[in-house]
């Protein structure tokens, strides 16, 4: 079974999450998509919507099959990526997976508690997000993991390689976000 994690505040979640889900699906031959509502960002000031609404607010986007919504995150007791990773690998050994963001996290990574396990744990795919790309290529993160670049024409079996392995997945792109809804309140 090859399953993408998607992790995210989603607040609210939009249709761009479900376009890089629909597109990772697709070009990384994935069963499924779980997408992680976090309990909240450690790198946020923790304000808003309740994890019970966001997920609400998720579950109402996701509207497929292979994507399964799910607030595990908070039952682990941990905000952090890299300990959510691994204890899911170690709760599902038999599964490829693979964390999947935007190019806007990629740049930023090196922030994250721990982040080299990130790519350690299991194969990353970063999806283009406007004006990110260059960002997330010229990043710490993409620096140090320059040789486990997989070339995108690859991607159909990322889940299956050794991490670390990452690749950046070039897509129509969407410039959605949910600061842009929470400060004008739509989607268009
Ligand atoms: N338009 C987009 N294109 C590509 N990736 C996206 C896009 N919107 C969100 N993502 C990715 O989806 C994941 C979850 O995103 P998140 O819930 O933070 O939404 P967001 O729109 O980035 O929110 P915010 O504006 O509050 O930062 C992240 O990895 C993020 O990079
Ligand atoms: O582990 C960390 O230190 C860490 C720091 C910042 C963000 N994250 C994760 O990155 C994912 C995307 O977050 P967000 O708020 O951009 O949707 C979500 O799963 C967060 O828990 C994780």
């Amino acid at each position: 079974m090859r399953i993408g994690l998607l992790g995210g505040s989603f607040n609210p979640a939009h249709e761009a999450h479900r376009h890089i889900t629909l597109a990772a699906l697709k070009r990384l031959q994935l069963d499924q998509v779980w997408w992680l509502v976090t309990p909240g960002n450690p790198l946020k000031t923790p304000t808003g919507p309740s994890i019970e609404e966001r997920v609400a607010s998720a579950e109402a986007v996701a509207r497929h099959p292979r994507i399964k919504v799910t607030d595990f995150e908070k039952g682990q007791g941990s905000p952090y990526t890299a300990d959510t990773l691994r204890t899911l690998k170690r709760l599902y050994p038999e599964t490829n997976f693979v964390w999947l963001m935007g190019a806007d996290n990629m740049a930023d990574i090196h922030r994250w508690k721990d982040w080299h396990a990130i790519f350690e744990t299991m194969p990353v795919a970063v999806f283009d997000r406007p004006g990110f790309r260059m960002k997330a290529r010229a990043g710490k993160a993409a620096q140090v993991f320059a040789r486990r670049f997989v070339d995108p024409s690859d991607a159909a079996g990322l889940a299956l390689m050794r991490p670390p392995a990452w690749t950046l997945v070039t897509l129509p792109l969407s410039s959605l976000s949910s600061t842009e809804i929470r400060e004008n309140g739509s989607t268009d």
